[in-house]
C-alpha cells in the first residue's frame, strides 16, 4: 500500500514537473483556470525580456495577459509601431501612468513618474525650465567633468596600477548616483570614494529597482502582506528610508542655506544650479504659493520629485554605459572608430580642451551613433507602463477596456527584425549614420526615451554626461572584461548586467585628454 502511495505521489510530482517545464516554454503561454498565464510569467521571471521577446513575436507583436483571478495583474503587451503611435502620441490623452502603477510604485509619491493631471504638468515645467537652462548646462558639464577626473579616472587608475579586476558597472552607478544628486539636490554624495563602495543609498535604490518589478506578477494582497510581515525582497524597507532621511537631510540643508542677492552672481548659481534650491527660490511665486499652503507640503512635493529624478536619473544612465562600454569592448572596430573621430575632433579644434566643452553639439556623431545603438539593444528602462482611460480599439484591432495597464516593452521594440531589418541582432552605430549626421528615428520605432508628452526630460542631459565620461574612458583605458563573466541583463525595472561588468584596466599613453589638466596623477 506504502508502495502504491510513493508510485502516485511520484507521478504526481513528475505531471507537475512536466506542467512547468512546458509552461516556461510555451510561446503562447498556456492559460490555467483562475490564475490565467500568471503561472507562465512567474516561472519566466528570471528572463522576463526574452520570454516577453520570444512571446510577442509569436503573438503578432500584441498580447493579452490575462488572470482572472487577480484582474490587476492583468496587462496588454504591445510592441507594435503602429499601436505605439497611438498609445504615446496620437491618443495619449486616454492613456496616462494610472492608478495601478501609483499602486505598484507607492515609493514614488506623487513624483513625476507617476504623477498625472495638473501635479505632473507643473512638475514637467519645473524640470524644463532648469534642463533648458544655459547656465545649468554649463555648470552640469563642468561638474561632470570634474567627477569623470577626480572619480571615474581615479578609480580606473588605481585599478590599473594593482591589477586588480573591479565592477565598472557598480563604478558607474556611484558616478550617476552622484551627478543625479547634484541634479535633484545640489549635494555631492560622495559615492564614488573608496569608503563609501557599500553604500547603503545605493542598495536601496537596487532594492526598489527589484522589488517594484516583482510586484507586477505578485497579487497587491500578497506582496502587502509580505511587506506587513517583513517578508523576502519586501523586508529591504529600512534602506529605503535611509534614502528618503538623507533626502529630507538634504532639502532642509537647502532652506537654511542664506537667501541670496537678487540678480547677482549667487542667486544665479543657485537657481540654475540644482532642482531643490530652483523650487525654494520660486516658493513665493504665485504658481507654487497657491498650490501649497506650508513648508510641509512644499517640502513632500520636492522629495517626491528629487527620489523621481533620482530614480530615473541614475540607474539609467549607468546601465547604459555599462552594455556601452561592453559592446565597445568586444567590437574592437567600433571602438577604432570612436577614437578616430575623437582624434579628428581634436586636430580640427587646435585645441584640446576645446573638444570636450559641448559634447553634444560638437560632432562625435559616431560616438553618438554608438551610445543610440547601445540603448536600442538595451534599453535602460526597459518597460514603459500606461494605463487606458476608456475603452479603446488600437490599430492591430486589439480592444481594450477602461483601467487597461498596458506595458510597452522596449526590449523588443529594439530587436524586431520589422522595424531594424535582418541584421537587428548586431551592434551597428552605422546605422544611425546618414551623410555624416545623425538619423533621428520617431518613438514608435526608437523608444529607450519613451514618447509623446512624457518622453524622458532628462535625454539631452544623459547624452551629454555618457559622452563626456564614454570618451575619457574609451581614450585613456582598455578594459578587458575577465574570463567567464556572465554578461546578462537582470530581471530588474532597470537593465542592468545581473553580475555586473567585471573588468581589468590598462592605461593607455595618454591620446585624449579630459580637459586642459592631464589626466595623469
Ligand atoms: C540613458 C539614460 C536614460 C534613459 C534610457 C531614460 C529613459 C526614460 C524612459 C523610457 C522614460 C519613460 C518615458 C515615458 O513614459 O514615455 C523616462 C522618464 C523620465 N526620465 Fe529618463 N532616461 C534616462 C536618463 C534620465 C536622466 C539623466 C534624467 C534626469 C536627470 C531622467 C529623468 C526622467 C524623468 C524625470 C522621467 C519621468 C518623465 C514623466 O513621466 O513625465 N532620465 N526616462
Amino acid at each position: 500500500m506504502a508502495f502504491v502511495g510513493i508510485l502516485a505521489a511520484l507521478a504526481f510530482f513528475l505531471f507537475i514537473c512536466y506542467l512547468l517545464m512546458s509552461a516556461r516554454h510555451r510561446a503562447r503561454p498556456k492559460t490555467w483556470p483562475l490564475l490565467g498565464v500568471l503561472p507562465n510569467v512567474v516561472l519566466n521571471a528570471y528572463q522576463i525580456h526574452n520570454f516577453v521577446h520570444h512571446l510577442l513575436r509569436k503573438n503578432g507583436y500584441t498580447s493579452h495577459l490575462k488572470v482572472p483571478m487577480f484582474p490587476e495583474l492583468s496587462h496588454l503587451l504591445t510592441s507594435d509601431p503602429d499601436n505605439v503611435h497611438h498609445i504615446l502620441a496620437q491618443n495619449s490623452s486616454n492613456y496616462i501612468r494610472g492608478q495601478g502603477f501609483r499602486n505598484i510604485f507607492d515609493v514614488l509619491g506623487d513624483g513625476v513618474i507617476a504623477a498625472d493631471g495638473e501635479s505632473w504638468k507643473l512638475q514637467r515645467r519645473l524640470l524644463h525650465s532648469l534642463f533648458k537652462q544655459p547656465e545649468f548646462l554649463k555648470m552640469e558639464e563642468k561638474k561632470v567633468r570634474a567627477k569623470v577626473e577626480s572619480g571615474v579616472c581615479k578609480l580606473l587608475d588605481r585599478a590599473a596600477r594593482s591589477g586588480s579586476e573591479i565592477d565598472l558597472q557598480d563604478v558607474l552607478h556611484r558616478f550617476t548616483f552622484d551627478i543625479a544628486c547634484w541634479i535633484a539636490l545640489g549635494c555631492d554624495a560622495s559615492s564614488l570614494s573608496f569608503e563609501a563602495r557599500h553604500s547603503q543609498l545605493l542598495k536601496a535604490m537596487d532594492d526598489i529597482e527589484e522589488t517594484t518589478l516583482r510586484r507586477y506578477f505578485k497579487p497587491r494582497v500578497f506582496w502587502k502582506l509580505q511587506r506587513w510581515m517583513q517578508m523576502g525582497v519586501e523586508k529591504r524597507g529600512w534602506r529605503i528610508n535611509k534614502l528618503f532621511e538623507f533626502i529630507d537631510q538634504q532639502i532642509s540643508l537647502r532652506r537654511r542655506e542664506p537667501p541670496e542677492t537678487e540678480g547677482g552672481e549667487a542667486e544665479v548659481i543657485v537657481k540654475h544650479s540644482n532642482i531643490t534650491s530652483r523650487i525654494l527660490s520660486e516658493e513665493d511665486q504665485t504658481e507654487l504659493a497657491a498650490k501649497f499652503s506650508n513648508k510641509n507640503q512644499l517640502d513632500k512635493f520636492i522629495k517626491d520629485l528629487v527620489f523621481s529624478i533620482l530614480t530615473a536619473g541614475s540607474d539609467t544612465s549607468s546601465s547604459a554605459l555599462a552594455w556601452f562600454f561592453w559592446l565597445v569592448e568586444t567590437n574592437p572596430s567600433v571602438k577604432s572608430n570612436i577614437i578616430q573621430e575623437m582624434r579628428q575632433a581634436e586636430h580640427e579644434s587646435h585645441h584640446v580642451d576645446h573638444v570636450w566643452k559641448f559634447p553634444n553639439s560638437h560632432k562625435l556623431n559616431y560616438l553618438h551613433a554608438a551610445l543610440c545603438e547601445t540603448l536600442r539593444l538595451y534599453p535602460a528602462a526597459p518597460f514603459n507602463h500606461r494605463s487606458s482611460v476608456k475603452p479603446d480599439t488600437l490599430p492591430s484591432g486589439h480592444r481594450i477596456d477602461g483601467g487597461t495597464p498596458v506595458v510597452i516593452p522596449m526590449y523588443t521594440m529594439g530587436r524586431m527584425q520589422e522595424i531594424w531589418g535582418e541584421d537587428c541582432r548586431e551592434f551597428k552605430p552605422e546605422r544611425w549614420i546618414n551623410d555624416g549626421s545623425v538619423v533621428h528615428y520617431p518613438s514608435n520605432k526608437f523608444c529607450s526615451f519613451g514618447g509623446g508628452a512624457r518622453i524622458c526630460p532628462g535625454r539631452d542631459l544623459a547624452f551629454m554626461n555618457m559622452k563626456i565620461i564614454a570618451a575619457a574612458v574609451v581614450c585613456n583605458y582598455d578594459l578587458h572584461v575577465v574570463d567567464g563573466s556572465r554578461i546578462k541583463p537582470a530581471s530588474a525595472m532597470v537593465l542592468r548586467m545581473k553580475h555586473g561588468l567585471k573588468v581589468r584596466v590598462t592605461k593607455k599613453n595618454i591620446i585624449c585628454r579630459t580637459s586642459n589638466h592631464s589626466s595623469d596623477e
